[in-house]
């Protein structure tokens, strides 16, 4: 078991850090990295994804590439105009409605995305359950006007009845994140008619396997979408992008460019907007450049052993 501790290049998530555990097993390598705040009970399907890679290997894809778009963290406009444009891609995810920021900085970042773009790329924006309900309405009119066309708005309230209410209200779509990976019942968005997109997460949702299962069975579009894995926790997620029926969606899986270095020597960073469907995990030949600090490695060893207590036979 390997603990490694990385540096991000910026803040994102509240984190300036990333943290987690490689396993090896018979089937190569997986990765546990949920995030600090989550609870030993929040933790067990993120140890089931990291268990499914490296015990049980993935399902079959069906196909061998993914479309990805790059990720816009609160930064500058002149930031995110460079981040966009050094990406490759033609689809950007910006963060909004970050506590640290208003909402004057939120449209000038989604006007330079757009510049960087040209008219016809795709801009989506999160706010993370940022906004109540007549918040949300006022600033996803304001972010379609300043952005050009949104593509869509992930997660701008808490909970599914707020997320139905918007619905009602604008004429982008909404795409479900956080009513999907901490729910309880990650099916209930849809039944509530009050998403359009499902965003999908591959740690959270316990694994290839059982992320495909609720894809299936929210029947809505689905978004294959990182947790700012390192490149073993990423071809996860790119398996799960690989092996879904239909990808209506670029896959926010670009986000190793968060980070400020890589367990794997064999980075999955994206050409041209692309990243390969990986059979398994690339080998974290780097591990040792960016091994945690002892105490950082006991208290995730300690982790593991209470969610793994945690966890189903
Ligand atoms: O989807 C993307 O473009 C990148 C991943 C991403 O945005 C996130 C990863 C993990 C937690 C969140 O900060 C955020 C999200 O809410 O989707
Ligand atoms: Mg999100």
């Amino acid at each position: 078991m390997f603990v490694y501790s990385i540096p991000m290049r910026n803040r994102f998530r509240g984190i300036t850090v990333r943290e987690g555990v490689l396993v090896e097993g018979p089937r190569g390598w997986g990765e546990f990295c949920a995030f600090l705040d989550y609870s030993d009970a929040e933790c067990v399907p993120w140890l089931a994804c990291a268990l499914e890679s490296a015990t049980e290997g993935w399902p079959a894809p069906v196909r061998d590439r993914v479309p990805v778009n790059c990720t816009v963290p609160v930064v500058s406009p002149e930031r995110a105009y460079r981040i966009v444009a050094e990406s490759g891609c033609s689809t950007a995810k910006v963060k909004v409605a970050d506590p640290g920021s208003a909402l004057s900085d939120d449209l000038d970042r989604v006007a330079a995305v757009r510049d960087a773009l040209g008219p016809s790329g795709a801009v989506r924006v999160d706010a993370n359950t940022a906004w109540d309900v007549d918040t949300a309405v006022r600033a996803i009119r304001e972010l379609d006007r300043a952005a050009g066309g949104l593509e869509y708005v992930e997660q701008p309230c808490p909970t599914i009845p707020e997320l139905a209410a918007v619905r009602r209200r604008v004429d982008v779509r909404i795409a479900a994140d956080e009513s999907i990976r901490r729910a309880e019942d990650p099916l209930a968005v849809a039944v509530a008619g009050a998403a359009d997109v499902a965003v999908i997460k591959v740690a959270p949702l316990g694994g290839v396997r059982r992320a495909l299962e609720v894809a299936e069975a929210c029947g809505l579009p689905c978004v294959v979408s990182s947790a700012v894995e390192t490149s073993v926790g990423m071809a996860a997620g790119l398996a799960l992008a690989g092996a879904l029926p239909e990808l209506d969606f670029a896959c926010g899986l670009g986000t190793l460019s968060l980070l400020d270095g890589d367990v794997a020597g064999a980075s999955l960073r994206p050409v041209d907007g692309w990243l390969p469907v990986p059979a398994r995990a690339p080998e974290p030949d780097r591990f040792a450049e960016f091994a945690a600090a002892p105490a950082t490695r006991l208290r995730w060893e300690q982790r593991v052993a209470r969610v793994t207590a945690a966890s189903p036979a």
